[in-house]
């Protein structure tokens, strides 16, 4: 498949990509009071079941955010409702002060600086590793005509820049289905950082990794808080003790918990419902 091809496939996907659609327009969140996220009184109920019950939840700018909870606590449904796939029955939704995120759609969220890793890796295996950062950032339409002309050395740089920040730089020439599962997902970071998001969703980023590979990706979320806001969705304890300062415990579509990682895991209802198991 040519890169154009790829393109094409990247434009049809429905989800990891929506940014690719988007339209021209940007909205970027108006960070200036120093919150991120405003996930007030949020209920989203499927066939009358409460996936969310009234959910508030705020995150700061810069923020690394762990959500935990046990299975059906509502992690991925709140996940869904700030990327526009849920529409909540109540409740209102902000990205900075000025994006009413429950007026958007989808690809207008993406475009609002809003990007979302899911938990399966979804890169070009027949591509290279700089071709997949490249068609990323094919994204932005502007570059569009790149992919059958050339880049830029502003946009080599960005490639390059980001293919530091995800450890890639001496894989650029490898083809991506041939890294490991590991590597697939910190290319995939690298695709939605090309899009550079102000928020940017994790899902279970460590499922299946190797230890060494679990430690570097801490690194890498680390790395990219501060500049950026990172939610992670994960279950491993000792990964969200490795990345937190603030870890938020869903339980029944609403927040349990919130604090340190050591004063959620010394919470004694938290231990009942979800660590103790
Ligand atoms: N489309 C849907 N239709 C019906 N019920 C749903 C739907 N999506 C989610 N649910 C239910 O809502 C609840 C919350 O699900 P959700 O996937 O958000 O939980 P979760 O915390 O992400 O769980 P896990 O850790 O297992 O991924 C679950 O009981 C789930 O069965």
């Amino acid at each position: 498949m040519n890169l154009a091809s790829s393109l094409r496939t990247l434009t049809d996907r429905e989800r990891v990509f929506e940014f690719v659609n988007r339209p021209p327009q940007s909205t970027r969140a108006d960070l200036s009071h120093g919150t991120i996220l405003y996930l007030e009184d949020i209920t989203v109920s499927f066939d009358g079941f409460r996936a969310l019950n009234a959910l508030t939840l705020y995150v700061d700018t810069g923020e690394l955010r762990c959500i935990i909870g046990p299975n059906g606590a509502g992690k991925t449904t709140m996940m869904d409702v700030i990327t526009g796939k849920t529409r909540p029955d109540t409740g209102s939704a902000w990205f900075g002060q000025n994006v009413d995120l429950l007026r958007l759609s989808e690809p207008e969220i993406a475009e609002a600086g809003i990007g979302r890793k899911f938990q399966k890796p979804t890169v070009f295996g027949e591509h290279s590793v700089f071709e997949n950062l490249e068609l990323a950032m094919a994204g932005d339409k502007s570059v569009w005509s790149t992919l059958v002309a050339r880049l830029s050395s502003e946009q080599r740089d960005r490639i390059a820049e980001t293919l530091a920040l995800v450890g890639l730089s001496t894989e650029q020439d490898r083809d991506a289905g041939s890294l490991s599962h590991g590597q697939k997902q910190w290319l995939e970071i690298g695709m939605l950082l090309m899009q550079d998001p102000q928020l940017l969703l994790v899902d279970e980023p460590v499922a299946g990794m190797t230890p060494q590979e679990v430690e570097r990706t801490a690194e890498l979320l680390v790395s990219l808080a501060g500049k950026r806001s990172v939610v992670v969705v994960e279950h491993d304890m000792e990964f969200v003790r490795s990345i937190a300062r603030k870890v938020t415990v869903l339980h029944e579509g609403r927040v349990l918990a919130e604090g340190s990682i050591d004063e959620c895991q010394n919470n004694r209802e938290v231990v009942e419902v979800y660590l103790g198991a």
